[in-house]
């Protein structure tokens, strides 16, 4: 919990005045909105994006100023969690189901900082089941599809039912053992009829703020994304 909270308080070092800032989703990037408001009660003044439901009641708590993402022409700097991040900044995030959102607005921001703790840095993605947001309609079927890939499939359940996205689709966990060509396989997956995006995030991240259990924080900046 402690490697979390210095990653997820460290980004807010690169939020500046008058920014928009787009606020991803998950328990690491709680410590971001958590420093942002303590930031904001001291002066700092932004206006924010929320890549989901939770982080949006969040925000409110912290009092960070919400726009909508429809009155945004870019995003200066999202900062925002992930599930894997491998030695070249390929990603793997949606556990907290949020990945087409976080996607959206990573797209629209100028820079990507992603906040994990040590656990999540791993040579070969694929060890967390990647979490692909498919329609309703068919879903069965889109899960074969999916598992013609080579994984296995599991639909994501909340309690007994279907865990329903923020954007009102269901989520399918693939696992594969090992991605060993992210971006071909995000190209396939998305391929597939009835799937809306997966979890692969290649090539977006422009730094990745790792905290350690020996409580240091470590700060990657050679990605390849802008
Ligand atoms: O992609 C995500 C949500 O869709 C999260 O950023 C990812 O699951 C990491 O979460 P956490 O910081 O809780 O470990």
């Amino acid at each position: 919990m402690e490697s979390k909270k210095i990653a997820g308080e460290r980004a807010v070092d690169y939020v500046r005045d008058g920014m928009i800032v787009g606020l991803g989703t998950g328990s690491t990037v709680y410590w971001t909105l958590s420093r942002l408001g303590e930031k904001i009660k001291q002066g700092l003044s932004i206006q924010a994006v929320a890549t989901s439901v939770q982080t949006e009641s969040l925000a409110k708590e912290f009092g960070i100023a919400l726009i909508p993402f429809s009155k945004v022409e870019s995003i200066d700097l999202t900062i925002d969690g992930a599930d894997e991040v491998d030695p070249e900044w390929n990603l793997v995030k949606g556990g907290g189901g949020a990945l087409l959102r976080e996607k959206i607005v990573a797209d629209a921001s100028k820079r990507l900082i992603i906040v994990a703790d040590e656990s999540k840095l791993v040579r070969h993605l694929g060890k967390f089941p990647l979490p692909v947001e498919v329609v309703k309609f068919g879903f069965e079927w889109t899960m074969r599809r999916l598992s013609g890939l080579g994984c296995s499939v599991k639909p994501r359940l909340s309690g007994d039912n279907p865990f329903v996205t923020d954007n009102g689709n269901f989520i399918v966990d693939c696992s594969f053992e090992s991605i060993v060509r992210p971006r071909e396989l995000h190209r396939e997956i998305n391929d597939i009829p009835g799937v809306i995006d997966n979890g692969l995030f290649i090539d977006r991240a422009s730094r990745v703020i790792v905290g350690c259990q020996d409580g240091t924080v470590k700060e990657l900046n050679s990605g390849k994304a802008k």
